[in-house]
């Protein structure tokens, strides 16, 4: 049982948006003791938005409080396109949540792709990693970056970051961020981090909201089927956090967790 993953169902993304932000803040303050800073990796999506909500909301105690000084922002999969375009992720988060950060809050450190590299994914790749590299020590001294936690979306096929079922990517060992040309859901060419470095966060959490996604998460929760979320679950564990709503879990048979 300590393997398995936690699963917060919620009536409302209000209540979900006020427990994620509890857990956020365990997070943040754990990392801040580890090494005096935040270092979280963000993926697209819904996600932002949802993120918004909970990280925005007035403190209720001085212990409910956000730290964006401290806060060292990556992105768990990035689309390789301009950071001014639709389909970036980075002008996602940007306008769904950075740019409404208020002064008083703290600026968080964001680290977008460099756009040099648009047209050869594989150096696009190379060159996110050589800037976790810096971030989180030398490759020689370092087997993989522990982030934190990881924010992650979960597909409708049951896919995260940028790594799909079935894909030869889910198969990444070496590299911490790797290439994809060929991403079913558009735009084709993106780069995103590995599965091991996704499973070796300190802390990996999913958000999942909408009748939409109750097919899905009953192949996730109930037969793993191989699918990117669910090898997700099975090497995180118990590290593994699900913030959902009722809709997104209606007949799923797995346990519940009361509070975080
Ligand atoms: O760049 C991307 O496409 C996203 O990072 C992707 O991995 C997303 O998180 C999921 O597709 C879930 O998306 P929703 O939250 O919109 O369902």
């Amino acid at each position: 049982m300590g393997k398995q993953p936690n699963l917060f169902a919620f009536p409302a993304i209000d209540a979900l948006a006020s427990t994620l932000r509890t857990y956020i803040i365990q997070c943040q303050n754990a990392g801040i003791n580890r090494h005096d800073a935040f270092k979280v990796a963000v993926s697209g999506g819904s996600l932002p938005k949802t993120l918004a909500q909970a990280l925005l909301a007035p403190p209720t105690s001085p212990e409910d409080t956000i730290k964006f000084d401290k806060w060292e922002i990556f992105f768990a999969d990035e689309r390789a396109v301009p950071l001014d375009h639709e389909d970036s992720n980075y002008a996602l988060l940007k306008s769904e949540l950075l740019d409404k950060i208020p002064a008083e809050m703290g600026k968080p450190a964001v680290h977008p792709i460099d756009t040099t590299h648009l047209d050869d994914v594989q150096e696009l790749a190379d060159q996110y990693e050589q800037l976790l590299v810096r971030s989180f020590a030398s490759r020689d001294s370092v087997k993989l970056p522990i982030f934190d936690l990881l924010l992650l979306g979960c597909g409708p096929d049951g896919h995260t970051c940028s790594l799909f079922p079935g894909h030869a990517l889910l198969r990444e060992t070496d590299a911490w961020v790797a290439p994809i040309e060929d991403s079913p859901k558009p735009p084709p060419k993106r780069i995103t981090l590995s599965l091991p470095v996704v499973t070796h966060g300190v802390k990996v959490a999913f958000v999942a909201t909408g009748g939409g996604k109750k097919e899905i998460m009953k192949k996730i929760f109930e037969e793993g089927a191989g699918l990117p979320c669910a090898l997700v679950n099975e090497g995180a564990g118990e590290r593994c956090s699900w913030f959902v709503d009722n809709a997104a879990v209606e007949g799923v048979s797995f346990p519940r967790k009361g509070s975080l």
